[in-house]
């Protein structure tokens, strides 16, 4: 109807685009024209989180991204709105030198690397983003069940009958028919007890609180969480742990939840059970954990996180065939970066135009 170069709707359109573009860009204007909004991502290996984030805000150049060298962190940390971290540690001596930061965010959930009290001194916030919808609890549950069905199958010694040119060795194990315990029932766990239904197993759950107002409790579809074959508080863990053929540890780290998973613990364990930690290794204390295997009280242990990590290589543990590790990379998937990208953009945006911001939970 129109020629190629002249279509009114098209023109319209694109008038309209042009227009609200340069109404952000007026919007976000400084007066040296420069970056007002800046957010510095720091913290080993995070090359996919801040070019996702940078491709989202690309429509937005005064919002600056940055990924810096960690040398360089403590003389520029000083000219960042927002700072992102993974699992890294936020001194309050880095924290003192925030001096424009508004807002530290965790690119995940767990925060006990930051110094919150030193960040609520200097009048900064401290935030994670949520993992049921928007973060990384189903990357997390899936990884879960792949350490569980690694454990069972014994991943380890089929590779190494693989490479024997061995057949039908080693006899592995279902998870159907066995009772799991999810120590630690928050976002994560409620993920996995879905994920596990239908493999048919018994699953035990502890957390603090089951009020059934609790926001995590209600599926996306609106329904109550009922995964839970039996549910218990925090001073149940031993007697769980003696029901249980596989515990996945699932727990926030803290000064009360440090070493958790202790002697005690462990002997109160199956002999024979599997052990998955998916959440912080300092979770569980390693001399129990070394002894459980030595023992084989423990029949196998799954771990994503470690003591130090990267995990050390010349680690003694190594040398048990039923170790199975992953490199902390529960939560890394292209599903959950992308997600948390956008939840990062969208509070940088926020934080640009003035308005509240949306989609983290604060700790503090
Ligand atoms: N390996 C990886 O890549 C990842 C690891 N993680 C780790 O997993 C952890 C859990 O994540 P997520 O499920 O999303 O977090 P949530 O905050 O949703 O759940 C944390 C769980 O820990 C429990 N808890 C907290 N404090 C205590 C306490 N003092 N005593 C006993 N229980 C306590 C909570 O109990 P209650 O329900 O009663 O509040 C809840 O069950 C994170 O903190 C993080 O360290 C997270 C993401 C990725
Ligand atoms: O979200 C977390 O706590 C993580 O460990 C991210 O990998």
């Amino acid at each position: 109807m129109y020629s190629r170069f002249y279509n009114p709707v098209k023109l319209k359109n694109c008038t309209r685009q042009l227009g609200y573009f340069w109404n952000i860009q007026k919007r976000n204007m400084c007066e040296d024209g420069k970056a007002n909004t800046r957010v510095l991502f720091c913290g080993p290996h995070f090359p996919a989180s801040h070019n996702y984030t940078k491709e989202y805000l690309h429509n937005y150049p005064l919002i600056q991204v940055d990924d810096l060298p960690f040398d360089s962190i403590p003389d520029l940390i000083g000219n960042y709105d927002i700072c992102v971290v993974k699992s890294m540690r936020l001194s309050s001596d880095l924290i003192a030198r925030a001096t424009r930061m508004k807002l530290i965010m965790q690119y995940g959930v767990g925060l006990e690397g930051v110094d919150i009290t030193a960040a609520t001194n200097h009048g900064i916030k401290v935030a994670r983003i949520p993992g049921k919808v928007t973060g990384n609890a189903a990357s997390c549950a899936e990884m879960a069940i792949y350490i569980m069905l690694g454990l069972l199958r014994k991943q380890n010694e089929m590779q190494c009958s693989v490479r024997l040119k061995k057949l039908g060795d080693p006899v592995g194990d279902t998870l159907f028919g066995k009772t799991v315990f999810i120590l630690g029932y928050g976002n994560i766990g409620i993920e996995l007890a879905k994920r596990l239904r239908p493999f048919g197993v018994k699953i035990l759950a502890t957390k603090r609180n089951w009020a059934s107002n609790d926001p995590k409790a209600t599926l996306e579809n609106g329904t109550h969480d009922d995964s839970v074959d039996e549910k218990g508080s925090h001073e149940d863990i031993y007697e769980f742990a003696k029901k249980s053929d596989i515990v996945v540890c699932c727990l926030i780290m803290n000064s009360q939840t440090v070493g958790t998973v202790n002697e005690n613990f462990i002997s109160s364990m199956r002999k024979g059970g599997l052990l998955v930690n998916i959440a912080r290794g300092g979770l569980l204390d390693y001399k129990a954990v070394y002894e459980g295997l030595e023992s084989g009280h423990l029949g196998g242990v799954g771990m994503d996180v470690a003591w130090t990590e990267p995990f050390d290589p010349n680690d003694p543990i190594l040398k048990f065939p039923n170790v199975l590790l992953t490199p902390h990379v529960a939560g890394v998937t292209e599903s959950s970066y992308r997600s948390m990208a956008k939840v990062v953009g969208d509070v940088a945006l926020q934080l640009h135009s003035g308005k509240p911001l949306t989609g983290i939970e604060y700790a503090n």
